[in-house]
């Protein structure tokens, strides 16, 4: 039987409060399994009270299924559902998108009188458990479309009820984007014009878009960051992350933290993990120092000092190389010596002295950037973390 919280009459039925509340997430791949255990991490890590949820589908393989119960206090089996909603979702350029239907099985989770659902791409910055005292459904506005909520957090009540009332939804009008963000605001209609409460602030459904479209704001407000969404095509375990904005880079090299901050995992998972993340994390930093070459850069104080950090680890690798620096020259005229870009203008050494060693180092990055890391010398795991650890904090 379902069980309300807050509404004691439902059809003329005295309905009875049930319990807690709980923080819920959808996994539908392995891949997607590694963004929910972000979440669940970067929750405990802020403290919430509440409890962890994630639903997941009959294809999860055992290994993210074991991964998953170790972090969430439920792991919920649901069936997939997908909208099979081929046109719009091609117009939206997601035609994977269908399957985020298997969402609205959140409003099945009866045992919690009310929930904050966060998409398995996000990442939690700080204790939000203040979001439970906002109603359904309460949402932060798409940046893509204002007048729509961004269905990568909301806050609802389970029901069966108005799990029904979606899926009749669905059934009959369909959605507009061919995934749930558009069934649920065509659901949740008076969203835009109604209740302002809500309205979550933007900051906690921060994406990569308000980078684009309004830098100045980001740059004021940015640092007030609750929730990151890496919404897009591109995620943090993806291989994609050339393509994101500089300062999201930021945040994808703080979603690597959290991730790598396991320690069960396997030596050759933790590789891979440590190679696209030391990888990110250079592409991050080079993004930093372009900035701070603009004169009124934000960054430009922190620069000199990650420059030499960055001089300092690649002063390690100098010895295992030596013999190949003179193998790489044709590569060379198409990618300049990153080593001269990061160093302070003031190092004193020579100039036969600097140009040796930005060959050495630029041979050490071709290496580490192919996935040649020196896994068990100088690239450890231990090291790596160390580096970025000083690099994030
Ligand atoms: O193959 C998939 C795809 C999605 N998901 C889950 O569904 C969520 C939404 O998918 P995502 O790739 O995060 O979509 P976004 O890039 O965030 O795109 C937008 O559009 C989606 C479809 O309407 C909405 O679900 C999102 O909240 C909205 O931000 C994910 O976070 C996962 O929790 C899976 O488990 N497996
Ligand atoms: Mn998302």
């Amino acid at each position: 039987m379902e069980e309300f919280v807050g509404e004691t009459k439902e059809e003329g039925i005295t309905i009875i409060q049930a319990g807690g509340e709980a923080f819920v997430t959808l996994a539908t791949t392995d891949s997607y399994c590694k963004g929910a255990v972000v979440v669940a991490r970067s929750l405990r890590r802020h403290g919430t009270t509440r409890s962890t949820v994630v639903m997941v589908t009959p294809n999860i393989s055992e290994q993210s299924r074991f991964a998953l119960k170790d972090v969430f206090d439920e792991v919920i089996p649901v069936d997939v559902m997908d909208s099979d909603d081929h046109v719009h979702l091609s117009w939206l350029g997601r035609p994977e998108l269908g399957i985020t239907f298997t969402k609205l099985h959140c409003w099945t989770l009866t045992q919690y009188s009310k929930c904050v659902f966060l998409d398995a791409d996000t990442l939690v910055l700080c204790n939000v458990d203040e979001l439970f005292e906002r109603d359904e459904l309460s949402a932060a506005p798409d940046p893509g479309w204002p007048d729509c909520f961004n269905s990568g957090v909301f806050v609802f009540r389970p029901s069966l009820h108005t799990h029904g009332g979606l899926l009749d939804h669905a059934l009959q009008h369909g959605s507009f984007d061919g995934g749930d963000q558009g069934l649920l605001n065509s659901f949740f209609s008076s969203w835009p014009a109604g209740d302002i409460s809500k309205r979550l602030p933007f900051v906690y459904n921060l994406n990569a878009s308000s980078f684009y479209s309004y830098l100045p704001a980001f740059q004021q407000f940015g640092h007030n960051a609750k929730i990151v969404h890496f919404l897009g095509a591109g995620k943090p375990w993806s291989q994609r992350e050339e393509s994101r904005s500089l300062t999201m880079q930021q945040f994808v090299c703080l979603w690597w933290k959290e991730y790598l901050s396991d320690t069960t995992s396997s030596t050759a998972g933790k590789q891979q993990q440590v190679r696209t993340s030391v990888s990110c994390c250079r592409l991050w930093l080079e993004h930093k120092h372009a900035d701070a070459t603009r004169p009124s850069s934000p960054f430009q104080r922190s620069t000199s000092s990650l420059a030499l950090q960055i001089q300092e680890r690649e002063e390690q690798a100098k010895m295992p190389f030596r013999e190949n620096s003179n193998s790489s020259n044709s590569l060379a005229v198409h990618s300049p010596p990153p080593s001269e870009s990061l160093r302070p203008l003031s190092e004193p050494v020579t100039r036969a002295a600097e140009a040796e060693a930005d060959e050495e180092r630029l041979q050490h990055r071709r290496l580490w950037e192919a996935g040649r890391a020196d896994y068990l010398g100088r690239d450890t795991f231990q090291n790596i973390q160390k580096m970025l650890d000083r690099f994030l904090d």
